[in-house]
């Protein structure tokens, strides 16, 4: 057989183990190492550029069944750079997690938080203690004991698995999300799709925070932006219990651990999605679920209302652009 005239490639095994590497390691740097990875030679610029693109394509790592890609109209500023959960998770001792993103590998395993799900009041499927003991929930299930405010659903102390249909909260974002720029807000959520008034879309996922650690992240974060560029994405939900005495307080910071919800701006109006607390059985903390409370056209910017407080003097604007509009965002002292 005749020589090939063009030299072959180098094989791969020749380059320095570095390169060898790079779709390996790459996933795991923050937008600001891969940039400056980038710069040190061609192969791995080209490395860089494939991981960044899948980034991109997918905020959620494949970890949501539907791919929620980040679009920058405007330039090329970089994407707030934050760890993927789809559910709470108990602020995890590290330091400084590192969580694969833009790997070549699909892969859709949950990162191994310490997941808050998972510190359950259940003794096992179909023995719960708390939750019911159905298989098969569709159509009424005795977990759903009237409760108007807190929703109620299946979950780690029932029966049934996965598939049951009373189980909305912690199965993912199933509906068509992106991420864009806009140039006084940062970044938003739009609909990707039509969404039915009253439909579940996605839970608030995030750190778990004590509210001592919740207060000491609140000065922080208001340091942080008051010197611009910084958002946070700390909520503070309040629980009423049915004696009316006591209040259940979530402290849920998605700044640098969370999911799509993240990404959702405030309206003073209101906006067109509204939130409510959903405790599945057996579960210790319930999710907080957010749900259209109008039908969603494609391409509508997803918002709710931050809150009602402004106790703040300099408060950071509000550019929601509604009629109402109140000039600052809610802020409360946490
Ligand atoms: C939960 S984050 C929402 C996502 C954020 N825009 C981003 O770029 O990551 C909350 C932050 O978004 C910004 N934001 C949200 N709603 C806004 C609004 N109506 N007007 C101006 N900024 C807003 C503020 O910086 C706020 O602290």
């Amino acid at each position: 057989m005749a020589e090939p005239s063009v030299p072959l490639k180098r094989s791969t095994t020749q380059e320095p183990l570095l390169l060898q590497c790079a779709e390996l390691v790459l996933p795991y740097l923050t937008p600001s190492e891969i940039a400056a990875v980038s710069l040190a030679c061609k192969r791995l610029s080209t490395v860089s550029r494939s991981v960044t693109a899948r980034r991109a394509s997918d905020a959620s790592r494949t970890l949501e069944p539907l791919p929620v890609p980040f679009l920058n109209a405007l330039g090329s500023h970089p994407y707030a750079h934050f760890l993927y959960t789809r559910s709470l998770v108990l602020a995890p001792p590290l330091l400084h997690p590192r969580q694969p993103w833009g790997s070549s590998v699909i892969s859709s395993s949950e990162t191994a938080w310490p997941l808050a799900e998972d510190v359950g009041l259940a003794c096992g499927p179909g023995r719960s203690r708390v939750g019911c003991e159905c298989r098969s929930c569709v159509g009424g299930c005795p977990c759903d004991d009237g409760v108007e405010d807190v929703g109620r659903e299946c979950g780690p102390g029932c029966g049934c698995g996965p598939e049951c249909g009373n189980r909305v909260a912690g199965n993912g974002v199933k509906v068509k999300v992106k991420i864009v720029r806009d140039e006084r807000k940062g970044w938003g959520l739009k609909a990707d799709q039509f969404i039915r008034k009253g439909d579940f879309l996605f839970e608030y996922a995030g750190e778990l925070l004590t509210t001592k650690e919740a207060q000491r992240r609140h000065q922080n974060y208001d340091e942080l932006s008051s010197q611009g560029h910084f958002s946070s994405a700390l909520l503070v939900v309040r629980e009423h219990l049915p004696s009316g005495k006591a209040c259940l307080r979530l402290n849920i910071d998605a700044t640098r651990i969370g999911n799509v919800a993240r990404f959702v701006n405030h309206s003073c109006d209101g906006g067109n999605l509204s939130t409510k607390l959903v405790r599945s059985s057996g579960a210790l903390f319930p999710h907080l679920c957010f749900f259209a409370s109008k039908d969603i056209q494609v391409d509508e910017e997803l918002t709710f209302s931050y809150g009602e407080i402004r106790n703040r003097a300099n408060g950071l604007p509000c550019f929601c652009n509604s009629p109402c509009c109140f000039g600052t965002l809610p802020s409360e002292d946490t």
